[in-house]
This record gives structure tokens, sequence and C-alpha cells, in this order.
């Protein structure tokens, strides 16, 4: 597959960081016409070192099992298309309700992230089935909690279980054109297919003058979901954190 690669200007590329830190929408197709540059690597396809894609992840069952699970919502005439009405700032897709069943379907998935990525279970945030129709897209954005800011550092969410080390996204469905899910600084984008396992690292260790050490935002991990130009595109997303849920700071 061709990549087509805009490079920007550095300063170019700083001052757009800046608008992301600022939480403002941007021009998506600034920087990627088409898809990913992965080489195969026993099943496991490897693109940056902190960016990892493995196909196979979900049974085509699986998926489809847990899209209908999360369609049911949509026809049960819940606002906001699947449901939760808070749609954050910047993404317009729908997030499914985690109803007992959808967290039942969620169960497989979310067992075989603990033994892929070596973490209790408690470590995972709760997983969002995501659905964007055409022209739904998710701005540039981080995942990890920005805690040098003055509302990162009071985010409760970061303090029980801290920092968002980890991004799994869990492609559900073949999307026909868009949606991929694109990084900014690797210039690469992750085309969505059905079973397809994307995984990055948002957070980068950083040790204090008193020798602590903390997980701050890994600036490389700027990404986006590209708008969807055809058909619908679903997702699971699911954080790992840095200790299990609900767990504090050591004083
Ligand atoms: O839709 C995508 O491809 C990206 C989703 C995402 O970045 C997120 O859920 O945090
Ligand atoms: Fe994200």
């Amino acid at each position: 597959m061709i990549q087509r690669i805009q490079r920007g200007r550095s300063d170019r590329l700083a001052a757009r960081e800046r608008t992301f830190d600022d939480d403002s929408h941007s021009d998506m197709d600034v920087c990627f016409q088409t898809v990913p540059n992965t080489v195969a690597f026993h099943g496991i396809l490897e693109t940056e070192p902190h960016v990892t894609v493995i196909d196979g992840f979900l049974a085509p069952l699986e998926c489809s099992e847990l899209i209908a699970k999360a369609s049911l919502q949509r026809r049960s005439g819940v606002s906001n298309d699947l449901g939760t009405g808070s749609e954050s700032k910047g993404r317009s897709s729908s997030t499914a309700l985690r109803t007992p069943g959808l967290v039942r379907a969620l169960a497989p998935l979310r067992q075989r992230l603990t033994e892929l990525l070596g973490v209790p279970e408690a470590r995972l945030e709760g997983s969002m089935v995501l659905c964007y129709e055409v022209g739904g897209a998710y701005r540039w954005h981080f995942d990890a909690f920005n805690l040098s800011s003055v509302r990162g550092a009071s985010n409760t969410a970061a303090r029980h279980g801290g920092q968002r080390l980890l991004t799994s996204i869990a492609y559900l469905n073949d999307v026909p054109e868009g949606g991929e899910t694109a990084f900014f600084h690797a210039r690469r984008a992750i085309a969505p297919k059905a079973g397809r396992l994307l995984v990055f690292r948002n957070a980068v260790p950083r040790t204090a003058p008193d020798g602590r050490t903390r997980f701050e935002v890994d600036r490389r991990s700027l990404h986006a979901g590209l708008p969807v130009r055809a058909g619908t595109k679903w997702i699971v997303t699911t954080f790992v954190r840095e200790r299990p849920r609900g767990m504090e700071e050591e004083p």
C-alpha cells in the first residue's frame, strides 16, 4: 500500500501540537491519505516501537456479537444513538451503554488483553464500544492524563489507578473507506479491520529530583480517528492504567 506523507515544517508542527493541547479541533486530513506500512512478524504487525498491531485478536463471531449487542441499544431508542449522552469534545461517535449483556460479551476480549499485556483485570478501565457513522471522527488528542496541568493534577481518576499507560483499540469491522487511527508524529495510520487489535503507549516515565517516578504524556502518542467516509466503524477502546482501579498513589 502506498503511504503518502506530507511532512509539515517543524514550527508548524509545534504550533499544531499546542492547538491539540488546547483541545480544539483540527483538520484531520492534514497528513494522512492512506494506511499502514506494517511488517508481518509471526502474526504480529509491528509499526513504531510504541505502536503494535495484532490481527485476528478477536474472532469474526466475537466481533459480530459485540456489534449486535451494542446495536441493540440503538433500537431501544435511547437518546444520542447508543446511549450515554456524554459525547466527549471533538468526538463524533456514540458510546454504547455497558449493559450486563455487553459486559459479558466484552469479557473474553478483556481476559485476552490481560494475558497479552501481563496486567491484572483491575488495571483495565471499563471497555467502551464506540460507533462512528459516515463523517464521524475523533480529533487529534492524547489519551494520557496531563498531570502537569491543574486539571490533570486534580483529576480524581488519575489519582486512583494512576496514569493511562496504554490504549488498546479492537476493531470490530472492516470500514470501506476512512476511519483509520492516525498517529501524527509517526506519520502512520492503522486501518480498521475486523478482529484487529491496536495497542500503543501513551505515557513515559520521568523521575523527579525527589526520586519519584511519574508517567507523563508521551507526545509521540498524539492520535486521531480519521473521518469515516463510507460505512460504519465499530471499535472497543480499553485503557490500561498504572495501578489497579481505585488504588491511590503511595504518600
Ligand atoms: O477511533 C479511533 O480510531 C481512535 C479512538 C481513540 O482514540 C480513543 O477512543 O481514545
Ligand atoms: Fe484516543
